[in-house]
């Protein structure tokens, strides 16, 4: 008899958003060993009351039916939203991925991990609270903020969106509440770009209570590399986020944001990821969870997923190669966005007061004129160099006391990460180490010294706060050391947490290898120095105040001086020559 078997193929409505996504980041966690280094939380369905917290019953209900529904009904049922599809069991997947979210708050929040990522699918953070959009069925990382302010008490969430399309849904939810800062970056082309929203411009803010704690950064034009993502971060996330000093770091982790994603069609690659997850880990005393959204090229997903989760674990960053500084479209966006937020933000008050005028970027010919080859290559032929091996010394930190010598090369001949020696005479002891590096090991080492601050005694938390991310990150990632000297001067007057949030900010270079250098009368300073040079996070600052207005221009006079040779320090198309 000959049997005939029927294959009944579903065409896949989509073709992007598919399973082969978590099965593919998954293989590579296993692969990398990076599962074994971690702790694998059990999922859950999502209650009602849990998806109420940002759902209408309505929509629930009309949810909870599509199970028993036909595949003609389901068509039927999805004509009523934007561009998602729905399969009799997406129900059930929407209420894991919720559940998932919630259970990765709960680890994180009663102390059980220091931080994590949910893998998840269907994403959510187009899913507004009476519909379904965009692949999103139930908004994941909306839900999870309300349920930590619900169920733990958190005062103010930050929600990272670094996904290339803008999260509307999570921009609804909290548009009017000064607890949550919601900041999204997207592709937007002057609203070419889906979900083709002027809601999605740099000039909304947020309403009422809520006002200048929306964030949204417009990309204006596709391409945009690691240098563009990092002076938006150095320029406006970090400062309002350090200002907004939050309890809670959520990230709509999306990948099509990577190099080779048919969405996104940016040029960033994976490693950029390492460093956008480690600047997020020094706020909140390290309390992050990432949820992942979108992501539709299977190996710079799967590679952007690994570099998140390592860097999470602790290990040393990838330093960034070749970063050109931002282009044209970016300064422009950056200068808007900051210019709205002036009068929300005191960190931003007295930017770009310095008088400027245009100067040619480097980076500017990657986005306006199409590079011969580059350019017509479609995202998925796109090639990028498979991300560093990230390196984990056997010895993390090592001190060395008055007795000992300070020799630097164990730390850059990778034997240890980093370390802190306690010296008779902190700035004699600077001038031998910097000798020895520049004779004996080849490298290119970054003198870390406090800034000049006009303001007397202990340098405006604020004001130094302001330099390091508008002075020391960009220039840093510019200069790409390998080894970080920093010296903490006898009278600096910088306060302790302050101090502890620059030495934990500065590992973002050479991976990891800080040299710290204390006076040996400077006891009081090296427990909280060791603290963070073995991965612990900093304390918060708290809510910044204004910084002092001469230091404010302090900082801004030699960023604008510096600028026209490290391009990463530019916020605006122009600059003085
Ligand atoms: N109607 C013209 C094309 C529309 N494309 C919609 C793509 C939705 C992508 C949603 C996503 O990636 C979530 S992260
Ligand atoms: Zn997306």
């Amino acid at each position: 008899m000959n049997c005939r078997s029927l294959f009944v193929h579903f065409s896949p409505a989509c073709k992007i958003e598919v399973p082969e996504r978590l099965t593919v980041s998954h293989g590579a966690l296993v692969r990398n060993g990076l599962t074994d280094r971690c702790i694998c939380l059990p999922v859950r369905e999502a209650v009602d009351a849990e998806i109420l917290l940002v759902h209408s019953e309505e929509y629930l209900e009309a949810v909870k039916q599509t199970p028993h529904m036909t595949l003609e009904d389901l068509k039927e049922f999805t004509l009523q939203y934007g561009d998602v599809y729905f399969h009799p069991n997406i129900y059930h997947c929407a209420k894991l991925a919720v559940g998932s979210a919630l259970q990765l708050v709960d680890s994180v929040l009663m102390g059980k991990v220091k931080n994590g990522m949910a893998l998840v699918r269907p994403p959510g953070h187009h899913s507004m609270r009476s519909a379904a959009n965009g692949f999103c069925v139930f908004n994941n990382v909306a839900i999870a903020a309300q349920y930590a302010k619900q169920k733990y008490g958190v005062k103010r969430i930050l929600i990272v969106d670094w996904d290339i399309h803008h999260g509307q849904g999570v921009q609804y939810c909290f548009e009017d509440d000064p607890s949550v800062l919601y900041f999204s970056w997207h592709r937007y082309e002057h609203q070419k770009f889906w979900p083709n929203l002027k809601d999605s411009d740099y000039d909304i803010v947020g309403k009422g209570e809520g006002a200048g704690f929306n964030i949204n950064v417009p990309w204006n034009k596709v391409g945009m590399e690691n240098s563009d993502y990092l002076s938006v971060f150095c320029h406006l996330l970090l400062p309002i986020a350090y200002e907004f000093c939050p309890d809670l770091v959520l990230v709509c982790a999306g990948f099509d944001s990577a190099i080779g994603d048919p969405e996104g069609e940016m040029c960033a690659t994976p490693d950029i990821f390492a460093h956008l997850t480690y600047l997020l880990m020094n706020l909140a005393e390290g309390k992050l969870c990432a949820v992942l959204e979108g992501g539709y090229n299977l190996t710079s997903l799967a590679q952007s997923v690994c570099q998140t989760v390592q860097t999470l674990l602790g290990d040393p960053l990838p330093p960034l190669t070749n970063l050109t500084g931002p282009c044209r479209s970016t300064l422009e966006s950056l200068q808007c966005v900051r210019a709205a937020h002036r009068q929300h933000w005191s960190c931003l008050r007295h930017a770009g007061t310095i008088s400027t005028k245009r100067i040619k970027l480097s980076g500017e010919g990657n986005k306006d004129e199409a590079e011969v080859g580059e350019e017509q290559k479609s995202p998925e032929e796109k090639i990028w160099p498979e991300p560093p091996k990230r390196i984990c010394p056997p010895v993390c930190s090592a001190v060395v006391l008055p007795d000992g010598v300070v020799c630097p090369d164990i730390i850059i001949l990778f034997q240890i990460r980093n370390g802190l020696a306690l010296v008779g005479d902190a700035a004699m002891t600077m001038t031998c180490v910097v000798q020895y590096v520049a004779a004996e090991v080849d490298s290119r080492y970054e003198l870390i010294k406090n800034f000049p601050f006009p303001s007397q005694g202990c340098t405006d938390t604020s004001g130094f706060a302001q330099a390091m991310f508008s002075l020391l990150l960009p220039l840093g990632y510019q200069y790409n050391p390998s080894l970080v000297l920093l010296v903490r001067m006898p009278g600096s007057g910088v306060c302790d947490i302050m101090w502890q949030q620059l030495t934990g900010l500065l590992q973002s270079f050479a991976h990891g290898h800080t040299l710290v250098l204390l006076q040996e009368d400077d006891k009081a300073c090296v427990g909280p120095t060791a603290s963070i040079l073995l991965g612990n996070p900093a304390p918060p600052l708290g809510q910044l105040p204004a910084s002092l207005k001469e230091d404010a221009e302090a900082v801004e006079r030699l960023r604008s001086r510096l600028q026209a040779d490290w391009n990463l320090l530019l916020t605006t198309g122009e600059s003085t020559k």
